[in-house]
């Protein structure tokens, strides 16, 4: 009998192409995703030195950082040139691109589970952080530079040094309005932004079997925002149900065999990790953040906090400059937080459980004045399945605008950008100073928060309008 394993580790051990004492492992690549803001140089790294792609079946590029949401022509010189650079890489190494137009674009974490691409117990990259949303599968996926973009392109391997394992607990169950996005926001607010830096994160318990894949994935995506390498959930019936049918999912004979291997992944009795974290699921309610890291977050019943309550210095510097950015004063209830902007979409919150949730509130009811509400889709398979349901009906007759699918607002890459001094709920993922524009005020909240928050044009949880 070996020794017991974890869900970690039985995927590192079985994409390790070469060990050797003193070096890092180098790992095999299942699948290699691409975007337009994180790719140029490293092709340019494989021009430079005459090297071709080695599997461009393995790869898939999106282009969804850089493009409009409000029409299918990139105003913009540098974004346009971004996506254009995308294109060319792309025809000249002959890998697929799903472009703006075309009915499978969106953003790369949106699109690749959707597609049934992201599958368990297999290793996926991209240049970009928020690559951990893929873990939801029991996939080994982080996000890595561009430097190893070139590397993987070019070999379809990486050199990784073996992190380590940090296994984050939810006991009991979520109560009613609290969501993956509150589950989440609360861990990082309780272990700290770095609070799982050096680690791959599996979630456990209860509260995680309950949750969708979409759930999941929200958890996952939402890893690194805890400093973590990746975040993992072992597959279960929840993943094999989702996966089943997608057009890249294996089917007949194939899919039999994959879910055999996949029920041999989640991790053995008696497995150990090196560190374990446990989090009072039934205790949360929906949070929201204060300040400019992921982790400055509270309760949305409760105030913002007073950084001399703050135990440890760095924290207490911290909260103070983040409250001077986020022009926020200690004691005031987060309720009462007028904001100007709400974004629902984003790699985080912009899938169609997340679409539903947020509409499920504006039915029926009006976007407040002086709000603008957008409502981005993170892919154009998304938009298409709102619209199917009249989702984007709702929206509209709240006063909400439907956009195409892209990054937009969770980032200033494009056209969605807040300009000025605004304060934006959004359902993204960071809230750093100038993220959304150059001085713009970010909190974090879930979908159905930001949806009563554009209703009320305060910051508010579902429950505030019953
Ligand atoms: C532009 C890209 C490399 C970046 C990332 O790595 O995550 C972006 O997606 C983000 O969310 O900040
Ligand atoms: S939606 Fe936001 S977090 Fe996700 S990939 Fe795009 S910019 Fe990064």
């Amino acid at each position: 009998m070996s020794a017991p394993r974890t869900l970690i580790d039985k995927v590192w051990d079985g994409h390790v192409v070469r060990r050797r004492a003193d070096d890092p492992d180098l790992i095999y690549i299942d699948l290699h995703l691409v975007h337009e803001a994180s790719s140029p140089q490293a092709f340019d790294g494989l021009r430079g030195t005459g090297r071709r792609v080695r599997r461009p079946d393995l790869t898939l590029a999106l282009e969804d950082h850089n493009v409009p949401t409000d029409s299918l022509t990139i105003a913009d010189a540098m974004g346009r040139e971004q996506v254009e650079t995308l294109r060319r890489n792309c025809a000249e190494h002959g890998i697929t691109v799903y472009s703006l137009g075309d009915g499978r674009q969106g953003i790369v974490h949106v699109v690749a589970p959707e597609r049934g691409l992201v599958q368990p117990g297999t290793t996926v990259v991209c240049g970009d952080s928020h690559t951990s949303t893929h873990g939801a599968f029991g996939a080994l996926a982080f996000g890595v530079g561009t430097g190893d973009v070139e590397h993987v392109l070019a070999t379809q391997t990486m050199p990784l040094a073996r992190p380590r394992t940090m296994a984050v607990e939810f006991a009991g169950a979520l109560p009613p309005d609290v969501t993956a996005k509150d589950l989440m926001l609360a861990v990082i607010a309780q272990i700290g932004a770095n609070g799982a830096n050096g680690h791959v994160i599996e979630y456990r318990g209860a509260a995680i079997e309950g949750l969708t894949m979409e759930g999941r994935m929200t958890l996952c995506n939402l890893s690194v925002e805890a400093g973590a390498r990746a975040g993992m959930i072992a597959p279960d019936e929840v993943t094999y149900r989702y996966l089943k049918g997608r057009p890249d999912a294996p089917s007949g004979d194939a899919w039999d065999r994959a879910e055999r291997h996949w029920r041999t992944l989640p991790t053995d009795e008696g497995a150990r990790f090196d560190r374990t974290v446990t989090v009072d699921a039934a205790s949360l309610a929906p949070f929201v953040t204060w300040g400019t890291n992921p982790g400055q977050a509270v309760p949305v019943d409760s105030a913002v906090p007073d950084p001399e309550a703050f135990a440890d210095e760095a924290d207490r510097a911290a909260a103070e400059r983040a409250l001077a950015y986020m022009d926020l004063a200690p004691g005031t209830p987060m309720r009462s937080i007028a904001v100007d902007t709400v974004f629902i979409g984003s790699c985080t919150n912009g899938r169609i459980e997340d679409l539903r949730a947020a509409a499920d509130v504006m039915r029926g009811r009006k976007v407040a004045d002086g709000v603008t509400a957008l409502v981005v889709p993170g892919s154009m398979a998304v938009r298409r399945a709102a619209e199917e349901e009249g989702l984007h009906e709702v929206f509209a007759a709240a006063g909400a605008q439907w956009r195409l699918s892209g990054c937009s607002m969770c980032l200033g890459m494009n056209a969605d950008r807040l300009v000025g001094p605004r304060r934006c709920a959004s359902t993204s993922n960071r809230n750093y100073e100038g993220r959304q524009g150059d001085r713009a005020r970010t909190h974090l909240v879930s979908p159905a928060v930001a949806a009563a928050t554009a209703v009320t044009g305060r910051l508010t949880p579902p429950a505030g309008l019953r």
